[in-house]
């Protein structure tokens, strides 16, 4: 610590020698004391010479940055964050979009947890593994420290963190569920704050759930829930010590830049015609500044990129003094890492000298809606729209519709703008239609989604009655009635609803419990590489390439690849394809299947090795042949057993709720055999199954 904080000596750290006058083996860091850090304190290491995390001088990119968080709202009010985190154990932090809730106020708990050696972890959820990978990067630059080492993150299938240095971690929310499985009083952390939480996501509710308990076994353990403010009190509520009580709100005042909101002055019929319109407007009319569209789903988005990138292109050729070039990114959670990391790209550069400046347009879905910086955002666009997840238990249909936003989802999506200036939002909906039409929130994933997965987890977590657990709001008890039953089919409880071994094991897979259970009895069938490579592969989305211009070219692709009974040994084929072309991009390119889905394919299938290995699920094979085909299928009904329709006339009926259902037109089946197996169900113009495969009803 500087020589300015080294007179300020406090209580003694638990672990230190009590008495003695000289500690023998005396860290700088001593006297920085734990839980009683003061503002002033760390206002002095940010300024000082050392890095009070690594000892190491700062570097200059750390001043530069320095000077832009002290300016933060989170910053002025350090003071107050202090005097509150050293009271209570449970606090609600909320604050508007931009203030500093994601990136400060978790290094503002590491310090108070200095010197870290002997510390634990700080953890700090997000909803989406994109920001959770890119927070992490910026405050690893904010704090001058490597990513992946001091300061790290945890995703499905990714982590980058260093047992016993990594002591700041960012990570999905159901990353920290999945270790509370193993751990549940999450020791190896000091502290844990659920960030967005106001995103209500399954994950988060149950965390929520689980470390209300959790904190009054361990009165060490320090909680943080942030939120947008419309639901604080909610929060507060729900972590009132006594009724009378509630758990203190920590508010951040005010916002970084202003960002002027402008609104259409009649309802828009066609929402996509609107953005692209709006976009190019921006483009001609408005200053220097990148542009975020946000819109529902991958098509719309790859189709819009192509529609704005041409329009742009005449644009510049109709009058190249007064018009920039433009770039437009696509950004949608099936995006590798590697192209997500695109919408950090800098604009294209200008044209000539004295022309106009290069824009980028990032087109988006609600990914990019919380916790994401792109610099030089300066327009967001927003149609007010956004693709939900909503499932019916008494048919078990999860379907995606394209719904309207809620205010807070607006608020989110306008504070993308005036992150590092000032901003504009340009709304695609009226200013009446979002005060009167508009939720105010969006309905917790809890009581929207199918809860299977959920529900092996709180089983496993060793939650007793299901239905009576802490929920911050209770799903229907439908909802829990059908994921119980479903377990039991699977035997992951017995008919009490207990774990069995089996559940155990599959609540330790990160994948639906059908699915786990299909790979962890694959060995029986001799087939477990096989299946191992087809639930990767079910576990990326959008295999097959299919541009506009070129559908004939990738459809001959596709079928030369095509198993005619099975989409899921379709999948395995292009795998074993691939890789016996060496994983060759060209490959790829000229079969038309994508490459970085491949990729990420290869990266789950190693990850969920390693768990097979954990687990004693051998990786056996019977070599090919028509008989590994034959197991392969009879292997996937044991898991997707539930899932199973027969034909009836033209169309299929479902076994279980006897729901009319169609092929879906990616199936690549060259025939209608009278029972089939699905990957899913789905309700888009009508509903389909989708990812099928031929089985015999003896299986
Ligand atoms: N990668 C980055 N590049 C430049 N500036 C950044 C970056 N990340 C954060 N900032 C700055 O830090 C500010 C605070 O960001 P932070 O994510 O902590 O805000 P927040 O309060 O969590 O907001 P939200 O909930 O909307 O994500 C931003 O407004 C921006 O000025």
């Amino acid at each position: 610590m500087t020589a300015s904080s080294s007179s300020k000596k406090g209580p003694p750290h638990p672990g230190d020698q009590g008495g003695g006058s000289e500690k023998k083996d005396a860290h700088p860091l001593d006297d920085f004391i734990p839980r009683m850090v003061t503002a002033k304190q760390v206002q002095a290491a940010l300024d000082g010479p050392l890095n009070p995390f690594n000892l190491q001088p700062y570097s200059a990119q750390y001043k530069g940055i320095l000077r832009n968080r002290k300016e933060l709202p989170a910053y002025a009010q350090m003071t107050e964050f202090y005097e509150m985190f050293t009271k209570h154990q449970i606090m609600i932090v909320v604050g508007e979009t931009g203030s500093g809730k994601t990136t400060q106020i978790p290094q503002l708990v590491c310090y108070s947890d200095l010197p870290h050696s002997r510390g634990k972890i700080v953890a700090c959820t997000q909803p989406r593994r994109i920001a959770a990978m890119s927070v992490a990067k910026r405050v690893a630059d904010e704090m001058d420290l490597t990513l992946g080492k001091e300061v790290g993150y945890s995703v499905r299938f990714d982590d980058m963190t260093e047992s016993g240095t990594t002591f700041l971690k960012y990570m999905t929310d159901g990353m920290l569920l999945r270790e509370a499985t193993n751990d549940p009083d999450l020791n190896c952390y000091s502290t844990i704050i659920l960030d967005e939480a106001h995103e209500r996501t399954l994950a988060t509710d149950i965390l929520m759930g689980l470390l209300k308990g959790l904190a009054k076994r361990r009165p060490d353990l320090r909680l943080i829930i942030t939120s947008a403010t419309l639901d604080a009190q909610k929060f507060q509520r729900y972590f009132s010590i006594r009724r009378s009580s509630p758990a203190p709100l920590f508010k951040i005042q005010g916002r970084t830049h202003p960002v002027e909101i402008f609104y259409t002055r009649y309802p828009e019929p066609e929402y996509f015609e609107a953005a692209i319109r709006t976009v190019l407007m921006v483009h001609r009319a408005e200053d220097e500044g990148d542009i975020l569209l946000f819109l529902t789903g991958q098509e719309e988005i790859d189709d819009a990129c192509r529609k704005i990138q041409i329009e742009a292109e005449d644009l510049l050729k109709q009058d190249p003094d007064a018009i920039g070039p433009l770039v437009c990114i696509p950004l949608y959670s099936s995006l590798g890492p590697a192209l997500q990391a695109r919408i950090f790209d800098p604009p294209p550069p200008r044209k000539n000298p004295k022309g106009p400046a290069g824009r980028k347009v990032i087109v988006s879905t609600n990914i990019a809606e919380t916790s994401l910086t792109i610099d030089g955002i300066v327009y967001v666009v927003d149609p007010g729209f956004s693709k939900q997840n909503v499932y019916n238990p008494r048919n078990r249909v999860e379907s995606l519709l394209v719904s309207p936003i809620s205010k807070a989802s607006a608020q989110q999506r306008t504070g993308r703008a005036g992150r590092t200036k000032p901003g504009k939002c340009f709304r695609l909906y009226t200013e009446k239609d979002f005060m009167k039409e508009l939720e105010d929130q969006d309905h917790p994933e809890i009581l929207k989604n199918k809860l299977d997965s959920t529900v092996l987890t709180l089983v496993k977590l060793g939650v007793k009655d299901i239905v009576r657990f802490d929920y911050i709001d209770a799903p229907a008890p439908e909802t829990l009635m059908r994921a119980l039953e479903a377990l039991n089919y699977l035997a992951a409880l017995d008919d009490e609803g207990n774990l069995t071994a089996l559940g155990g094991i599959m609540a330790e897979f990160p994948l639906d419990p059908r699915l786990a259970k299909t790979l962890i009895v694959s060995p029986d069938f001799k087939c477990s590489n096989e299946i191992l490579t087809i639930i990767s592969m079910l576990s990326v989305q959008n295999i097959w390439l299919r541009p506009t211009n070129q559908r004939k070219e990738a459809d001959q692709a596709k079928a030369l690849l095509t198993n005619p009974d099975s989409d899921h040994l379709t999948l395995l084929n292009v795998y074993n394809a691939w890789v016996q072309n060496s994983k060759d991009p060209n490959w790829s390119w000229s079969n038309y299947v994508s490459q970085r889905s491949l990729l990420e394919a290869e990266l789950a299938r190693r990850q969920l090795e390693s768990l097979m290995v954990r687990f004693d699920v051998d990786l056996v094979s019977v070599g090919y042949g028509p008989k590994l085909y034959q197991r392969v299928r009879e292997a996937l009904v044991c898991g997707l057993f539930m899932q199973v329709a027969r034909k009836e006339g033209q169309e299929y009926v479902t076994v279980k709720d006897n729901q009319k259902v169609f092929l879906h037109p990616s199936c690549g089946l060259d025939h209608t055999p009278e029972w089939v197996l699905f990957n899913e169900f789905i309700l888009t113009t009508r509903p389909y199954i989708r990812t099928v495969t031929a089985v015999d009803p003896k299986w």
